[in-house]
């Protein structure tokens, strides 16, 4: 039985209300069971505007007491796509993806492909009569979030399609414009492509074309450079989709991979580190699918594509000594190495670089000398306008500092506050934390990636450039870099003063947070040195260390809004 996940219930007019997020009520398939109520959404913002969060309140249809037993709807995609015996891409990869990020996939199969990690040695279409018929099984049966298309052979498997999905709306259309294998193979032809343009295209939420068929959908465009990309993604834009993904995996002369999504209003430039290997047949299938599964456990899109890509750069990466097949062009594995990874259903918020602006990280000590719990330490901190958490815990047993931990993630849960976990990624992987921070001499960002998984937290301490790119190639999410002034709270600590804040800051491609003798009284100047990427301080004795941790964090925040950094 599942147990209720909701932040609140409310009772108005002698009825019951669940208080729950949007997206959450969404994922959660709430939509089906409960009436939406005309209650006016109920805002809660917090202090100094971090972070805002709309709730709904939803009335369960037809009965008064709210439980939450066996209302937990599965995320569904339905794969629209063509079979690829070698098993890298198509609908075997859709499949394994979807599995990976625990969402069902259903598969409607337009073609048939003899393939290999040489390349394609055969194609067999379904005939689209046949296509049609799947469709209708799934769709008239399942309750399908999301239809994710993959290889479409033929203007009548197109159009075929896009028929029934007049007939059977879903959530959302996610197409990626298959039209050449990996290894050069054609698989979908120029006959198809205004039929594509003119059909699928606009009813697309969002289309995900490499270069090569970025260029194809644009006439033969040439796309060379990253701002190429910025104008295919609009012309593409203009074509209808809400959303448009140009993937600039083959862009030469780039060390990072470079995608571009465009929404009509922002461009939002994805770039990760290139991570070079002969296993990547499937990706593009792969990242297509992991959208969409994000999407149907009720990520926004933005959000949905920054984990998918996530996900995918860390199954390459850890995919890279798999040796299948004796072509060019190797399959990855979805599951093989992160299957031990503790990834819920649940969809958690994505990683938010203002979270940092001021960052209270505990200190066993210090709430063992002030006779406090971790737990009174944390609430403190919270109700004085701690914008996330780190339990760091030295002293602690495992047992207890698992148990203090899992009462604190409720608190900061209740207030939006993500909390992460000093040193320990067992700990945090036993209490589903939001994250880790890890120093120098502590677990390798990277084994700590592979072992959370795409979306947690993940910050590493750094004092120099040179750290600051092993961080963002190793896949963490920010830095800590200090200490920036004395502090006794850390032995043998090497200063590196707002100069070598600074420096690590031009030098990071990730958002950094000061650490180190900051306070109420030098907080200013550490945010007036005037980087875009330094989103706040992290702070220990000038919040624990005193008599009253809410008043001390409260007096920390007013300064740090009145330096009027760090807080967009
Ligand atoms: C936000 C933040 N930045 C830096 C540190 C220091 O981490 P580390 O270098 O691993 O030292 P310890 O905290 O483990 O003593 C941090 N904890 N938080
Ligand atoms: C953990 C850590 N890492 C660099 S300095 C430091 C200590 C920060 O503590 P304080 O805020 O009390 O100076
Ligand atoms: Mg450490």
């Amino acid at each position: 039985m599942a147990s209720a996940t909701f932040l609140s219930t409310l009772s108005l007019a002698n009825k019951n209300y669940l208080l729950l997020t949007p997206t959450h009520a969404y994922a959660k398939g709430y939509t089906n069971n409960f009436r939406v109520s005309n209650l006016p959404s109920i805002v809660v913002r917090k202090e100094g505007s971090v972070r805002s969060q709309g709730f709904v309140a939803m009335q369960e249809k037809g009965g008064s007491t709210l439980s939450d037993d066996s209302r937990t709807k599965t995320p569904h995609v339905l794969t629209v796509a063509g079979s690829d015996s070698g098993a890298g891409a198509g609908i075997q990869a859709d499949l394994k993806a979807c599995a990976a990020r625990r969402v069902y996939c259903s598969t409607v199969i337009t073609a048939l492909t003899a393939q290999n990690t040489v390349g394609v040695q055969g194609v067999s279409n379904v005939p689209e009569d046949f296509v049609a018929q799947q469709l209708k099984s799934v769709l008239s049966d399942m309750q399908v979030d999301v239809v994710k298309t993959g290889m479409l052979p033929s203007v009548g498997i197109v159009k075929t399609l896009c028929k029934t999905l007049r007939e059977f709306p879903v959530h959302a259309l996610v197409v990626d414009p298959v039209m050449v294998s990996t290894s050069g193979d054609v698989l979908a032809g120029p006959s198809i492509l205004s039929t594509f343009l003119e059909e699928l295209l606009p009813m697309a939420d969002i289309i995900t074309p490499n270069l090569k068929e970025a260029s194809a959908l644009l006439n033969g465009m040439q796309l060379e450079t990253v701002d190429d990309m910025r104008s295919a993604a609009r012309l593409l834009h203009n074509m209808g989709p809400k959303n448009v993904l140009v993937k600039g995996g083959d862009l030469p002369d780039s060390s990072d991979a470079v995608d571009i999504l465009y929404n009509g209003h922002n461009f939002y430039e994805l770039r990760s580190p290139r991570i070079r290997t002969r296993n990547s047949h499937g990706t593009g299938c792969s990242l297509a699918s992991s959208i969409a599964a994000e999407v149907a456990k009720g990520y926004p899109m933005l959000s949905a594509v920054k984990v998918a890509k996530r996900f995918v750069e860390t199954a390459l990466d850890y995919s890279k000594e798999i040796d299948i097949g004796n072509g060019p062009q190797g399959p990855f594995d979805h599951l093989l190495r992160l299957k031990s990874h503790s990834q819920a259903c649940h969809r958690q918020q994505p990683f938010d670089p203002s979270d940092l602006f001021l960052y209270a990280v505990t200190d066993s000590r210090m709430n063992k000398r002030w006779g406090r719990s971790i737990i009174d330490a944390v609430k403190a901190a919270i109700d004085g306008g701690a914008t996330i958490i780190q339990l760091r815990e030295k002293d602690a047993e495992t047992k207890d500092f698992m148990e203090s931990a899992k009462a604190c993630l409720r608190i900061c849960h209740l207030h939006g506050v993500p909390l992460l976990i000093n040193d320990r990624v067992d700990v945090a992987i036993a209490c589903d934390a939001d994250g880790v921070h890890v120093g120098q001499s502590d677990m390798p960002a990277r084994v700590a990636r592979t072992l959370l998984g795409p979306e947690k937290i993940i910050g590493v301490s750094c004092k120099t450039p040179e750290q600051a790119e092993q961080a963002w190639v190793d896949g963490a999410d920010y830095i800590g870099c200090g200490g920036v002034y004395p502090t006794n709270t850390k032995e043998n600590n090497i200063t590196v003063g707002l100069n070598g804040l600074k420096t690590v800051c031009m030098a990071s491609k990730l958002p950094v947070v000061a650490i180190g003798g900051i306070g109420v009284s030098n907080a200013r100047a550490v945010m007036e040195i005037c980087a875009s990427n330094l989103k706040g301080v992290a702070v220990v004795s000038a919040l624990f260390d005193r008599e009253c941790v809410q008043t001390e964090t409260r007096k920390l925040h007013e300064v740090l809004l009145g330096s009027n950094i760090g807080s967009t």
